[in-house]
């Protein structure tokens, strides 16, 4: 009560702050449906025509004198409203406690109307004018009371409250009604109802029939492929992996789904992908879908946004703005149109493309829920995403993962990742994009080839180019490209050359003629990515002494929808485009000083402290003569991170010729010995923040994120000094490289600097998407690698023959663990000649994959020769009692198995009846796991007689088998080495 009375003249001011009686209102609702207040305390606050202060001084007044209790309620009312910058200046809510929400679904309708008022008034904002139709057509309500509902001058959350003060006054049945309203209105709408809807209004049904044209016309051509050709995405497009955080799969036309969701009141679906994993032709795909009513069928109305178009937009706009000057203009009945999207939320999605490119960072302290309220587009979308705008309507939204902080993660519905093509998805491009077979199966002769690029094709926009330069790809023979920087290299020589088919793609001559063109775009690229501008104008391109024939290049497209009153404007056929002339200015521009690539290369440290890096600002002057600064620069360091990828890879030694003629040598190896310096400082900086082992423990290093980034620049540097430099200080026993979006090309980079790791390690891949083609990668490394940890890695059995094939040879080789893979019986006989050949080999864990007693058979093969492995893992697979009994008989004179598991194999007593020779005859043998097997009384009774005659047996798993409680407690006392 004392912080009420001390605080006054602050709470007076939050509550009346812009003018807006929502707060005041809001706190009405909580303190009504807690019951707090009375109606007549109500109404004696919520004087029509009185000022707003004086409203909300009565409120102060009454909470006063109610008491304590009331004034606690009041302030966990107010916490909860004020928007969270406000709620921070009052510094004593930060000790007041939060309302319970209770399961409200007792009581009269009447009292769960009244208890539920706080979220009623959220629902039906959306949805007033057909909650009042509900309730005149149920007789409930007169035209006079739909009328004074909705009276304009009320904002929707006022005509809710309006609406559910007069259903208080009409009884039980009203409340009912409502009720039910409001709980149909959540459930998804069919399309019957749809159609309904549609016969009903005309001017609907016409709008939705342009919108339907809008969105094919957008989506129906790829921008990518720019003046090279009009590549329709009907004829292009291939199917990408789609994946929840846990790995599940999701098909496309299931990401807009209420499945999996890890927060059910949100309704924003994040598609994440890194820099062109397909996340745009992703979206474009799903709008074409809808506009031709093959998916999204759900959805009347769809509007697809860009966060790069909207960049542009400067002006404060309404929502109804937003859609209908962004999207596509309704000829008829714009207000209808608009009020129908409002009060039918569930029938409409937006798409936000590229939510990493808009010049703001997302944030949530600007709260806006009035529909018809301006505001900068950014907190628009802000509000729209975390649903405080029109809650209900369904959103996906695309970014890059470094772009997505925990703000916007708790506004999500649910994540999903997109990780580019699959080894069948390559395929399937490279066929799509070259009708003539030959050619497709020369270039696919190619690529399986030379698997360094093979993985980098698991990027669509590095397949694109690669078959988009096929001729040079096929006309090069010992300067094989195996970089980023390769292939960028390539389609800037393509775009020059277009037709000509050269002999060596990394060759000089080339550049010579269109070096001044590399400069102008360079220094357009470079300032774009430092002011984080994508799109640019006339007199962007004029600045930077772009000329005409030099947009017709190949490398600018035009961008569409952006509206400019001076004309026409442009952008890099792609950001990682855009990153690589960027990266083309700081090694040829005069302008880049010397220390600027050390500055770009520390970057990493300052991002890492929570720094702002304000490194691509210094480093050069902006068109004024003035340091660029950069404030956004967390969002902006995937781009930096990508720039610096390709500096390392242009300063590399292979390069370094071509730019010879137009810089001075000295300055060149100046800028490549500052980025092999930063390199190497920035890995051993890395390797400091490795906390000491706990005694007792291997010494062990969780990669950071920066780690994965170093070794990709080490890598495009192709130096192996730099590598063996990078890793003289590494000295650790276990590399964990867990969830670190770890693809093909990741391994190839870490293959390259691992292999020259002086002592054994063990790396931990487990939840990546390393792949057949990444295992293949590892293996320079595998030499040096003691134990290989690889699970959830979609690994098939050719991956395993590749690796065994090899690892037979590793002396250091021994632990493998593959669960949750894609193998079958195929790989067993490749582990099956490993164990035979390898008589140091000590664990095999192969669980939750297919292997059935086909498998068992071969592996058991191997197992009959093998004398050192101590575990193996069988769980989770379908070998039956069949293959528990080949296992049993090739292990049983075993001298080294210490651990066994067949959980859930489907084993059986017959299986445990023979496994149990293994525990009579095994000298080593310390736990054995039968878990979930279907085990009956005769397998157990088999088990325990077994045991009697080993006493080294620690355990037997046997919990979840065919045994009653009464046959468990039995058995375990007389074997306590039984667990269940
Ligand atoms: N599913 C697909 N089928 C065919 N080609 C594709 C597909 N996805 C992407 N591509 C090719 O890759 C290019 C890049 O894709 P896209 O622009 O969608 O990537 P992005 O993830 O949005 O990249 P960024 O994060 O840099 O914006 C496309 O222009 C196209 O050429």
């Amino acid at each position: 009560m004392e912080r009420l009375l001390k605080q006054r003249t602050e709470i007076l001011r939050a509550l009346c702050s812009g003018g807006s009686a929502e707060q005041l209102e809001s706190i009405l609702d909580v303190l009504l449906s807690k019951e707090e207040i009375t109606w007549e305390d109500y109404q004696n606050i919520q004087v029509t025509g009185r000022p707003l202060n004086s409203n909300a001084r009565q409120l102060l007044d009454l909470v006063y004198t109610k008491g304590a209790d009331t004034c606690e309620l009041f302030l966990a009312a107010l916490k909860q409203i004020l928007p969270k910058e406000q709620g921070a200046a009052l510094h004593f809510l930060e000790r007041s406690s939060t309302l319970d929400e209770l399961e409200d679904t007792q009581g009269t309708w009447t009292e769960m109307v009244l208890r539920q008022r706080p979220s009623l008034v959220w629902k039906l904002q959306g949805c007033v004018h057909d909650a009042v139709d509900a309730l005149v057509e149920s007789g409930h309500f007169s035209s006079a009371d739909a009328n004074e509902v909705q009276l304009p001058v009320y904002t929707p959350s006022q005509q809710a409250r309006r609406l559910l003060d007069h259903v208080r006054f009409k009884g039980e049945s009203a409340s009912k009604t409502l009720l039910q309203f409001v709980q149909q209105s959540e459930e998804p709408q069919s399309s019957q109802n749809q159609d309904e809807l549609l016969n009903s209004r005309e001017f609907l049904k016409k709008f939705k029939k342009k919108l339907r044209s809008f969105v094919s016309a957008q989506s129906c051509f790829l921008s990518t492929y720019g003046r090279t050709s009009h590549m329709s995405l009907e004829d292009i497009f291939t199917e990408v992996q789609l994946e929840l955080p846990d790995n599940k799969p999701v098909r496309l036309e299931d990401i807009v789904s209420p499945e999996d969701a890890v927060n059910e009141e949100a309704d924003t679906v994040l598609v994440s992908g890194v820099a062109g994993s397909g996340k745009s032709i992703l979206l474009q795909r799903l709008h074409l879908l809808w506009s031709q009513g093959v998916a999204l069928q759900d959805f009347l109305l769809v509007f697809p946004f860009s966060c790069r178009r909207l960049n542009s937009e400067l002006r404060e706009l309404s929502l109804q703005e937003l859609l209908f000057q962004h999207c596509c203009w309704p000829d008829r009945g714009q207000e209808e149109i608009f009020q129908f999207i409002l009060d039918h939320p569930r029938l409409i999605l937006f798409t936000f493309d590229g939510l990493d490119e808009l010049k703001q960072s997302f944030s949530d302290d600007q709260r806006l829920c009035c529909p018809t309220q301006r505001a900068p587009v950014h907190v628009l979308l802000f509000n729209l995403i975390q649903g405080s705008l029109m809650k209900g309507v369904w959103k996906v939204v695309t970014s890059r993962p470094d772009a997505v902080g925990p703000g916007l993660k708790q506004h999500l519905r649910r994540e999903i990742l997109l990780k580019g093509f699959s080894p069948v998805g390559i395929e399937s491009f490279v066929r799509q994009h070259h009708r003539d077979p030959t050619v497709a199966a020369k270039v696919m002769e190619s690529l399986q080839a030379n698997t360094a690029l093979l993985g980098l094709c698991h990027s669509p926009v590095l397949c694109w180019i690669v078959s988009q330069c096929h001729k040079e790809l096929l006309g090069c023979g010992e300067g094989k490209p195996q970089t980023l920087t390769d292939v960028y290299l390539m389609i800037l020589q393509h775009f020059f050359q277009h037709k000509h088919v050269l002999e060596n793609p990394t060759g000089a001559g080339w550049l010579q003629e269109h070096v001044e063109t590399v400069l102008n775009l360079g220094k357009l690229a470079f300032d774009g990515i430092s002011t984080s501008c994508y799109v640019f104008s006339g007199i962007d391109l004029e600045m930077c002494n772009v000329a005409e024939r030099e947009i017709w290049t190949g490398f600018l497209i035009q961008s569409r929808n952006v509206s400019q009153i001076n004309g026409k404007c442009y952008e890099f056929l792609h950001l990682t485009i855009q990153c690589f002339f960027a990266a083309l200015h700081f090694v040829l521009s005069p302008n880049v000083e010397r220390s600027a690539v050390k500055k770009l290369f520390d970057l990493w440290d300052a991002t890492e402290k929570g720094q702002n890096s304000t490194c691509f600002g210094v480093c050069l002057l902006d068109k004024r003569g003035r340091a660029l600064k950069n404030d956004r620069n967390a969002a902006e360091t995937p781009n930096l991170q990508i720039v610096s990828t390709f500096v390392s890879g242009l300063l590399s030694q292979r390069h370094k010729s071509l730019w010879l003629h137009y810089c001075s040598s000295a300055a060149l190896e100046e800028k490549a010995r500052q980025a092999a310096k930063s390199l190497s400082k920035g890995m051993h900086r890395h390797f400091r923040l490795i906390p000491r082992p706990v005694p007792g423990e291997k010494k062990s290093m969780h990669a950071l994120p920066q780690f994965v980034w170093l070794i990709k620049c080490i890598y495009e540097m192709q130096d192996s000094k730099i590598a063996k430099d990078a890793m003289s200080k590494l000295e650790v026993d276990h590399l964990k490289l867990t969830y670190c979006d770890i693809g093909p090309v990741e391994c190839t980079a870490l293959a390259f600097v691992l292999q020259h790791l002086k002592n054994p390690i063990g790396i931990n891949l487990d939840n990546n998407s390393v792949g057949d083609v990444g295992v293949e990668q590892l293996l320079p490394c595998m030499h040096i690698c003691n134990s290989l940890y690889l699970r959830n890695n979609n690994i098939t059995d050719e991956g395993i023959r590749k690796l065994t094939d090899k690892g037979v040879q590793w002396d250091n080789f021994q632990k493998i663990a593959l669960f949750n893979n894609r193998l079958t019986d195929a790989c067993t006989q490749h582990f099956s000649y490993l164990l035979k050949t390898k008589q140091n080999f000590l664990s095999l864990r192969l669980g939750n994959n297919n292997i059935t007693a086909d498998g068992a058979k071969l592996l058991a093969e191997g197992l009959k020769q093998n004398r050192s492995l101590t575990h193996l893992g069988l769980w989770g697979n379908h070998i039956g009692d069949e293959g528990a009994e080949v296992i049993a008989n090739a292990l049983e004179s075993s001298p080294s198995l210490v651990w066994l598991s067949l959980v859930g194999n489907g084993v059986g007593s017959a299986g445990a009846c023979a496994l149990s020779k293994i525990i009579r005859n095994s000298p080593s043998l310390e736990e054995l796991w039968l878990t979930d097997n279907c085990i009956t009384r005769t397998g157990a009774e088999s088990l325990i007689e077994a045991l009697e005659k080993n006493q080294r047996v620690k355990s037997v798993w046997l919990r979840g088998n065919d045994l009653s409680s009464d046959e468990v407690t039995k058995l375990n006392q007389r074997e306590p080495r039984l667990l269940f």
